[in-house]
């Protein structure tokens, strides 16, 4: 039997060895984490992430081909193919300190492999990482081989969460990538093989190292580049009364451009866009292209500048000042359908609005209270280190209620922000919040999900993304 270990058991490892275990009954799947609170989750009826899907799969085959264990030493002796898939959070200190990808986690988990293996290895790149990574680790795995034939492929994940299941049994591609020699060649189709079982073959795309690792950064880009562009265009259509939804519906019509990624919002959020961004920014820098870099800087420029102009608005809509009015913030989560908030666009609105010394109450019906505190005390990149090595006792920070009821957040608010487009906040009683709300009563809508009309009809002031300006934020102050 083909024994497959998986190195980190987060938003990747684990439904992505969830998927392998249950499409190849005849592989076993041990997915292995130095963070014992992940294992046990994964063991649990509590899975440690909310994934639509994910707890079926789990279910249907744990125990029998699918093994979560914090036996990490054993598991990677034993396997034949070692996936990677650690954290590789943006460094915080030192070289390349805000940009540079730090592979520490990485390194660790390659001088680990290269401890405790006795015979050949497929080591499998999960991670996102910096182009010519797979040399690094080949290097370790060498220098220390006793012998043992280590093949190094790199196999970038691309699917997207809140609908991880969905992408990975119905991939647009994989993509596996490996050296061009015949031992090279020979580890590609051993993987390939396990991706057949059931994904078309046309759908398997082979390529060199190189272009493998690339093309995950590059992937990524683009789709940020996309977002960046619509959120510019938004600003625009604020100030000439175009609306950005009618804008990118006839834009993406083309088939050359096409419909998707092209919604307006307060700002893309997520562990990887604005990560593999500056990644790709610090690479380019590296091989001495600084007009390159520069210009995959703009897509997180715009990004913060989208969340900023998001925040004056409701500042300066709400004379100026919010000092002291309870703000109400629907949705925390950096997208819908997950309890994910890394990088969440919410977390630099709530931050901004409580320097200026907003009262706020945050409802998301997936994030946890312990979770919300965290985020909005801890510093910038500190939240991708695994659980254990994050900061202890974050605090909690005064001036934040976390509601599990969405009326009791807006009850007696001067607004309301949107921040996640949550299916639920779309069929809300809006007339009972409206009556319970002080006055005048705001809807600032950062996903551009509600009724403008409707809600404009019971008598709320509302600002949506990129959309014909409501007359009373016309006549504020213009925003910088
Ligand atoms: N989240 C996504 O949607 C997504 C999609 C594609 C690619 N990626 C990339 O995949 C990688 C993992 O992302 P994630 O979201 O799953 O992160 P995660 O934080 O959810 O999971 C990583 C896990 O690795 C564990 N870990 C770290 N070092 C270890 C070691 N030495 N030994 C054993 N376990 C170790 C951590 O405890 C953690 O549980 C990152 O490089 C990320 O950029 C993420
Ligand atoms: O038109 C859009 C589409 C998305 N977003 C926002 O963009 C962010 C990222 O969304 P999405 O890409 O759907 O989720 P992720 O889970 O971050 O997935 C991205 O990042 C993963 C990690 O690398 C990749 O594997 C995926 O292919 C890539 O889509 C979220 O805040 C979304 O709300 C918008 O604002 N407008």
């Amino acid at each position: 039997m083909v024994k497959i270990c998986c190195i980190g058991a987060g938003y990747v490892g684990g439904p992505t060895m969830a998927v392998i275990a249950l499409k190849c009954p005849s592989i076993q799947v041990v997915v292995v984490d130095i963070s014992v609170s992940r294992i046990t989750a994964w063991n649990s009826e509590q899975l440690p992430i909310y994934e639509p899907g994910l707890e079926d799969i789990v279910k249907q085959s744990r125990g029998k081909n699918l093994f979560f264990s914090t036996d990490v030493e054993k598991n990677v002796a034993e396997a034949d193919i070692i996936f990677v898939s650690v954290n590789t959070p943006t460094k915080t200190q030192g070289l390349g300190a805000g940009r540079a990808a730090d592979l520490t986690y990485w390194e660790s988990a390659a001088r680990m492999i290269a401890d405790v293996s006795t015979s050949n290895k497929i080591v499998v790149e999960k991670s996102t990482v910096p182009v010519k990574t797979a040399e690094a680790i080949e290097k370790i795995l060498s220098f220390n081989s006793k012998g043992i034939n280590y093949q190094i492929l790199s196999n970038p994940e691309f699917l997207a969460e809140g609908t991880a299941i969905q992408d990975l049994f119905n991939p647009d591609r994989v993509l596996i990538g490996g050296r061009e020699t015949p031992d090279g060649q020979k580890a590609i189709q051993t993987l390939k093989g396990v991706y057949a079982h059931w994904v078309p073959e046309d759908r398997i795309i082979t390529t060199n190292l190189w272009s493998a690792e690339l093309s995950k950064l590059a992937a990524n880009a683009f789709l940020a580049q996309r977002i960046s562009s619509v959120n510019a265009m938004s600003a625009l259509c604020e100030a000439t009364g175009a609306d950005v939804s009618q804008v990118s519906h006839a834009v993406g019509k083309d088939t050359r451009i096409g419909s998707k990624f092209l919604n307006a919002s307060v700002g893309f959020g997520g562990s990887c866009f604005q990560k593999d961004i500056l990644n790709l920014v610090y690479i380019c820098e590296c091989n001495g292209l600084p007009e390159v870099a520069n210009y995959w800087k703009q897509v997180i420029k715009v990004n913060d500048y989208q969340k900023k102009r998001f925040v004056n608005r409701v500042v300066s809509s709400m004379f100026n000042t919010v000092s002291g009015k309870k703000i109400a913030i629907l949705g925390f989560a950096f997208k819908k359908d997950t309890g994910d908030t890394r990088e969440t666009p919410a977390i630099d609105v709530c931050k901004e609005l409580l320097r200026d010394r907003a009262r706020l109450s945050i409802y998301d019906p997936q994030v946890t209270v312990d979770q919300i505190q965290r985020d909005l005390s801890m510093d910038k990149f500190d939240w991708d280190h695994p659980v254990h090595l994050q900061p202890m006792s974050p605090g909690t920070v005064k001036k934040v209620s976390i509601v599990w009821d969405v009326y009791e957040a807006a009850r007696d608010a001067h607004a309301i922000c949107i921040l996640t487009e949550w299916d639920e906040f779309k069929t809300l009683d809006y007339q009972r919040i409206f009556d319970n709300m002080q006055k005048p009563a705001f809807v600032f809508d950062g996903r551009n999900i509600v009724n403008v009309k409707k809600l404009r009809e019971i008598g709320f002031i509302v600002y949506s993304i990129g959309k014909p300006l409501d007359p009373w934020i016309k006549d504020m102050p213009a925003v910088a």
